[in-house]
């Protein structure tokens, strides 16, 4: 039987990833849309011709790849250059996810996504995960592993959904304010729960 699909959610440096790392242990088969957005930017990628075809040679490091944090400071503080920005890739990234979910062979499967319900992906899933924490942990820890400063971490975090209207989406929540054994702890409750379910549903 095809595997169902669980939709994985949340905020900048909720979470999202540490959570998944712990469900992929678990065996569960795991499609990352932010990981996929790297894919599709990668050197001899058609989309990073046209990323500086738009923005200029300044997006690109000495040795042709893209420059991230150069890109970052240009579309996060400038909606219309994010906006063509996530028109040329949204449709990219939706694809390759496509592909990699249709590989799945364990019982579910998860697509992790920042923009899960903005995007409207979670139409297509069949429940629903938002990782929930706090907002001061949130740039806390986002500021500690991409050494960014706080306005940019700011920055991201008021143009994503907030965190009501994300929590109104959610199946299930998991609540991320504590240590990693406790994330993990509740993976793995989350993950016996949904081995009991028919396709996503009680
Ligand atoms: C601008 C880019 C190159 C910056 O890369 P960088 O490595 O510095 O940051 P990273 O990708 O880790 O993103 C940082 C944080 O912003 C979030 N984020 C990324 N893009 C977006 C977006 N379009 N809208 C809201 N949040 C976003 C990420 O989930 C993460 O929480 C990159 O974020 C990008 O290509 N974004 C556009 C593609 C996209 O929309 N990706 C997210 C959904 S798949
Ligand atoms: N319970 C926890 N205790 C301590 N550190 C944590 C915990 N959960 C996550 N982290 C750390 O916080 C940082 C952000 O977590 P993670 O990268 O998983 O967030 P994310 O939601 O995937 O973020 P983004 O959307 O920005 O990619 C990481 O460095 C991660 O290792």
């Amino acid at each position: 039987m095809k595997p169902w699909v669980l939709g994985l959610t949340g905020g900048i440096g909720s979470g999202k990833s540490a959570a998944a790392e712990n469900f992929s242990e678990l065996g569960v088969h795991l499609v990352d849309a932010d990981q996929v957005a790297r894919w599709v930017v990668e050197p001899g990628q058609p989309a990073l011709e046209r990323i500086v075809e738009h923005f200029g040679r300044e997006v690109l490091l000495a040795s042709g790849a893209l420059d991230r944090g150069a890109l970052r400071a240009r579309i996060f503080q400038d909606a219309e250059q994010r906006k063509w920005l996530e028109g040329l890739l949204h449709p990219l990234i939706r694809e390759e996810i496509g592909h990699s979910l249709a590989l799945a062979q364990s019982p579910y499967a998860i697509l992790v996504s920042p923009l899960l319900i903005e995007s409207g992906q979670y139409q297509r899933m069949q429940r629903v995960l938002v990782v929930d924490t706090p907002e001061s942990l949130q740039i806390q820890r986002a500021m500690a592993r991409d050494s960014a400063d706080e306005e940019q971490v700011r920055a991201i975090l008021k143009i994503q959904m907030q965190r009501d209207e994300r929590l109104r989406h959610a199946d299930d929540v998991l609540v991320n304010d504590r240590d990693r054994s406790w994330l993990r702890q509740e993976v793995e409750r989350l993950h016996g729960f949904y081995l009991t379910l028919k396709g996503g549903r009680t």
